[in-house]
């Protein structure tokens, strides 16, 4: 209240001092006019936040239309601004109007002082929080706007490739929920934001949830948000991941990695289109397009009891498999090539070029991670290289198995890359085998993974 500017109109000049005397003091400016003509042009001048506005200007016609007249041109010129109708006793029907047309209340004159300061008080408080709300849509519309910028530089023009792109331009427009599979490091989170920023919900933000990340303690305060005190954790409200994709879209990464209990929960979201964030009653409705990712069989899933028939059936409408790099082995010389530049340029290290015998090194391998390695292959080199040409050579893939008695001479670090790698190859990129294989964690196996750049 007292950072609150006050703008008062009304034509009996005895009401305007009265109201003068009662706010200078508890106000940082109040102003007062007497001529509602000059209303606009002292709303351009500064901000106010509440417009104390009087019911009638003309003497003898108390038909009060003047008041709503200038309440909308207020609410044209900014409709956060918070308006509270002076009216008399006679009037209280036309001030429901204005109350109905947007005015936050109306004071009946002779007013009592008390009464008229808790309801500018309210005003400026409605005025404030309109304030900040309308702020942060426009941070969210221009984050999104960032979000959605830039094109996805999806690189490959291989038959495989083109059949996955040609689906993914079918499927992006409909609101229909797809499914991407293939291997780990193929391209499936690349493909769900083409997906989605092709579609009709680009306006709006993808939210990415990985579910092999997400421990089943924290997965319904994760994914449905909570209030403050839900437990013992919650020390704030927060809104829940699917929440967050309302009127976007919901990118669920390996979903197979879902427990049972957890499947059940989610699906019931899916069906009923609404959710309940922990420790409220009341069911919020959503409306998500969701896009799941996995490199499981989900259907050998089902068959093996570990993955719900029903779920399977809501989120696979369509389909789309992405194609191994070792099935489309021509697209390897632009994506290499790609690589190349995005870290020559990040690396300063602009005029490297990579070698015909280079290429042709990197497309008789056989890729178990797929791009993800041949793109850590690329920054790698980048990296160690102090020539102009990057040569085959300089391309070191290892297919590591020690076995137990091994002396090995390298540092502990080293081993463990070399045991991941080969535990990789071994599994064929299948990062959920390739941790119950090392008996750690996905989440671990991930750390690992980009620690060592894999
Ligand atoms: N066609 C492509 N063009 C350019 N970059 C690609 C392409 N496919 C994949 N990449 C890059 O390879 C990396 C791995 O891709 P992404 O994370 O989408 O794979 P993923 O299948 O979701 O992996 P994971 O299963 O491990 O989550 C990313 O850095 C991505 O930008």
């Amino acid at each position: 209240m007292k950072e609150a500017k006050i703008l008062i109109v009304d034509d009996n000049k005895s009401i305007l001092s009265a109201l003068d005397l009662l706010l200078t003091g508890n106000c940082k400016k109040v102003k007062c006019l007497s001529n509602p003509n000059v209303l606009l042009a002292e709303l351009i001048e500064d901000s106010y936040d509440v417009v104390l506005l009087d019911m009638n200007f003309k003497a003898g016609i108390n038909t009060g239309n003047e008041g709503i007249y200038w309440l909308n041109q207020i609410f044209e010129y900014n409709p956060g601004i918070s308006v509270i109708m002076i009216t008399a006793y006679g009037d209280v029907e036309l001030a429901v109007k204005a109350v109905r047309n947007g005015a936050v209340d109306f004071v009946l004159k002779p007013w009592e002082n008390e009464k008229m300061l808790t309801t500018i008080e309210m005003a400026v408080k409605l005025s404030n929080s309109r304030k900040e709300v309308r702020k942060l849509r426009l941070k969210e519309d221009e984050l999104i706007a960032e979000i959605n910028k830039s094109k996805n530089d999806l690189i490959g023009s291989s038959p495989e490739w083109e059949t996955v792109m040609a689906m993914v331009r079918k499927v992006a427009a409909t609101d229909a929920n797809i499914l991407i599979t293939g291997e780990n490091g193929t391209g499936k989170e690349l493909i769900a934001r083409e997906i989605h920023r092709l579609s009709n919900r680009s306006q709006n933000v993808m939210v990415n949830v990985d579910m092999g990340s997400i421990a089943e303690t924290l997965f319904e305060s994760e994914l449905f948000g909570h209030k403050k005190g839900a437990f013992t954790d919650a020390q704030s409200d927060r809104m829940g991941k699917i929440e967050a994709s309302n009127k976007g879209t919901l990118f669920l990464d390996e979903i197979g990695n879902l427990s049972l209990p957890m499947q059940a929960k989610l699906l019931a979201v899916l069906q009923n289109r609404k959710l309940t964030r922990l420790g409220e009653n009341l069911p919020v409705d959503i409306d998500v397009r969701v896009v799941c990712a996995t490199n499981c069989d989900l259907s050998k899933m089902v068959n093996d009891g570990n993955f719900r028939e029903d779920l399977l059936y809501r989120i696979n409408t369509i389909q789309i498999e992405l194609p191994a790099l070792r099935d489309r082995k021509m697209d390897i010389p632009a994506l290499a090539e790609f690589f190349l530049q995005l870290y020559t340029d990040k690396y300063n290290k602009k005029g490297l070029t990579i070698s015909s015998d280079a290429i042709s090194k990197l497309k008789a391998y056989h890729w178990p991670g797929n791009v993800r390695e041949l793109q850590h292959a690329i920054e790698k080199v980048v990296i160690l290289s102090d020539r102009h040409v990057i040569k085959a050579a300089d391309f070191v893939f290892k297919s590591v198995e020690l076995s137990s008695g091994e002396a090995y001479g390298g540092t502990l670090e080293e081993m463990e890359k070399q045991l991941i790698t080969a535990a990789i190859e071994k599994q064929m990129g299948n990062l959920s085998a390739v941790s119950s294989q090392l008996g750690i964690t996905r989440q671990t196996l991930y750390n690992k993974i980009k620690k060592y750049g894999i």
